[in-house]
């Protein structure tokens, strides 16, 4: 185990920069997240730590090791894809052993640790299936197991989760961090999906054209996004100009909005009209009007209010952010 470095890492494609001049820690039994939209160079960077791209500049640096000129089976690390890419002739233990093989350990010891592996992912008794047989989320958890049994230094994990469907996908998360957890493995994931992200990893690096914008401890990028762009990426709603921060309770700011943000309270101290309302499984989502502001989406647990209907809301502070103030207008939207 160990800490992982990348310095000032730039890779460019015919002229153009994918990825530009990167740097980032992850501490060693940490996992950080690389999180951002379609081709904002995610996929360039993890690329390069795997040693499967050679940067332009910069450097991959391991436990104090230099390894940017290190072929990619001598870096200690393993890879897992978006389609876990397990060999389909193979069974289940056979796959998750293929590491184990390759060491040339005795058969028990092998069996035993398939065995451990299979019970940490939640796939005991699995051993003799074959990958076709299995579905999306089972073929997750054997590559995961299969990438662990190697005991890699270092995880790089592209988009692991997202060829699944989202609940299996939320359920995954939650099991994932709790495998990386416990078994102590140092990991880097690449992802444009910020609830995998957050569910996921310690820490949190928002990429965007190449560059690092923001990275920090996850909840604190999630609190506090550097910018408009960065916090309708971190799945905020609606992003306020400072104006409008003051009737909001954040004076002089600009504020990033969830959607659950303003909720229906007969005693609350905003005044509102209703628009519009909808039923939806986790409540009633409302859209309404407020003097000044303008049209935004709120959420009652109570019954859907009528059109037109006045009504009273309060603001959820834990579902607010506050945007440093760059001195250029916000435009207000609500998607
Ligand atoms: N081998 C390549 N040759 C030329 N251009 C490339 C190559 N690989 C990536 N690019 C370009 O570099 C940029 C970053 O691509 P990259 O795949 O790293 O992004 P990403 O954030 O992982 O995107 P996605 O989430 O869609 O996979 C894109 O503009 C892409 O078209």
């Amino acid at each position: 185990m160990g800490e992982l470095q990348i310095q000032d890492v730039s890779v460019s494609f015919d002229g153009s920069p994918a990825v530009d001049g990167v740097d980032l820690t992850v501490s060693t039994g940490y996992t950080l997240a690389v999180l951002g939209p379609s081709g904002c160079g995610k996929s360039t960077l993890l690329r390069v730590v795997a040693g499967l791209q050679r940067p332009d500049r910069g450097r991959v640096i391991f436990d104090g090791v230099d390894l940017t000129q290190t072929p990619t089976h001598r870096r200690g690390f393993a890879l897992m894809f978006q389609d876990g890419q397990l060999f389909a002739h193979l069974d289940v233990a056979q796959n998750v052993a293929y590491a184990l093989r390759r060491r040339r350990l005795p058969r028990a010891v092998v069996r035993a640790r398939v065995a451990e592996l299979l019970d940490l992912v939640g796939l005991a008794g699995l051993q003799d299936r074959r990958p076709g047989s299995l579905s999306g989320g089972q073929q997750q958890r054997v590559a995961l197991a299969r990438a662990l049994a190697a005991e890699p230094r270092l995880l790089l994990l592209d988009e692991p989760l997202s060829a699944l469907d989202t609940a299996l996908r939320e359920q995954l998360a939650i099991q994932l961090r709790d495998v990386l957890r416990t078994t102590g493995t140092t990991a880097i994931m690449v992802t444009h999906d910020q609830e995998e992200a957050f569910a996921v990893a310690d820490d949190v690096a928002l990429l965007r054209d190449g560059r690092v914008v923001q990275h920090g401890p996850a909840l604190e990028v999630w609190r506090a996004p550097v910018d408009a762009d960065a916090a309708r990426f971190l799945g905020y709603r609606t992003v306020l100009p400072a104006e409008a921060g003051l009737s909001l309770g954040h004076p002089g700011s600009p504020i990033a909005l969830r959607r659950n943000a303003l909720r229906l309270d007969r005693d609350g101290p905003i005044e509102a009209t209703v628009l519009s309302s909808a039923a939806d499984p986790d409540g009633v989502r409302v859209m309404v009007r407020i003097e000044g502001l303008g049209d935004l989406p709120a959420v009652t647990d109570g019954p859907a209010p009528e059109r037109g209907a006045q009504v009273r809301l309060r603001v959820q502070p834990s579902s607010v952010a506050k945007l440093p103030d760059v001195g250029r207008s916000v435009t207000s939207r609500t998607d």
